[in-house]
């Protein structure tokens, strides 16, 4: 797979989503992230009916519930023919096997989030009662999905050459938490731009407010294009 820009489309409306998406040439090969807003709102029907214009997509439900649920819910997403699903890794070993079984046969890569880009350590201390520090959690969860059959991982940039190193070269490191230098940080704590993200051996940026919310939002995308990819 090229290393892709994933568009977040984290839209309140659909009509507000169409008219972001026509803005771009028709010929653009977008890989569009579709996550619970858009998806609670809209369903499979509005999936498909980007799928069918031809867009690469990414899923990004996070489930998290036993391994059974998991599997069941898998093995009907299995039958959508996206390229990327996420599941949160703190499931633990059983779902992420349970959810990797459910999308046996098909196109759909299984990417298990480690830590919120949006937590940092104070967080992981404070609130969540995690007694490790930010890397190590992110390493333990991220070993936890590849030893169960994961295809790759969702973190911020700034983790990927430990879990590589953990894990394999050529385990999928999808990074969200991405800022341009000029870009509000906003909600996200862990962030890099995208040449950082590059440098250190992300295999996908994900991004969302600083394309969806630029006053011109392809020419923001083409920008982001252009610093990832030299
Ligand atoms: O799974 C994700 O995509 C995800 C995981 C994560 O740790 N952090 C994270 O920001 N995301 C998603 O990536 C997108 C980031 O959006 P922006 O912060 O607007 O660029 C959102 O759709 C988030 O749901």
């Amino acid at each position: 797979m090229n290393k892709p820009v994933i568009v977040a489309l984290d839209f309140a409306d659909d009509f507000e989503c169409i008219n972001f998406l026509n803005q771009f040439p028709k010929d653009e090969k977008l890989f569009l992230k579709i996550g619970l807003e858009m998806f609670c709102q809209f369903g499979y029907p509005f999936v498909k009916s980007l799928r069918d214009r031809g867009y690469n997509f990414f899923l990004d439900l996070k489930l998290h519930d036993i391994p059974n649920t998991v599997k069941r819910t898998c093995e009907m997403i299995a039958k959508w023919d996206v390229q990327m699903l996420t599941v949160h890794a703190s499931g633990g070993a059983e779902m992420i096997a349970a959810a990797k079984a459910g999308l046996d046969g098909s196109v759909t890569k299984l990417l298990a989030v480690t830590q919120l880009t949006s937590l940092g350590q104070t967080e992981l201390a404070h609130e969540l009662q995690v007694p490790l520090k930010s890397q190590d959690y992110v390493t333990h969860l991220a070993k936890l999905a590849y030893d169960n059959g994961a295809d790759g991982v969702i973190s911020s940039a700034l983790e990927v050459p430990m879990i590589k190193e953990v894990t394999s070269s050529d385990f999928l490191c999808v990074t969200p938490g991405i800022r341009p230098k000029s870009a509000q940080v906003g909600d996200q704590k862990r962030v890099a731009t995208p040449a950082q993200a590059r440098s250190l051996g992300s295999d996908g940026i994900v991004v969302g407010r600083p394309i969806t919310q630029a006053s011109n939002g392809y020419q923001a995308y083409m920008n982001i294009c252009e610093e990832w990819n030299k």
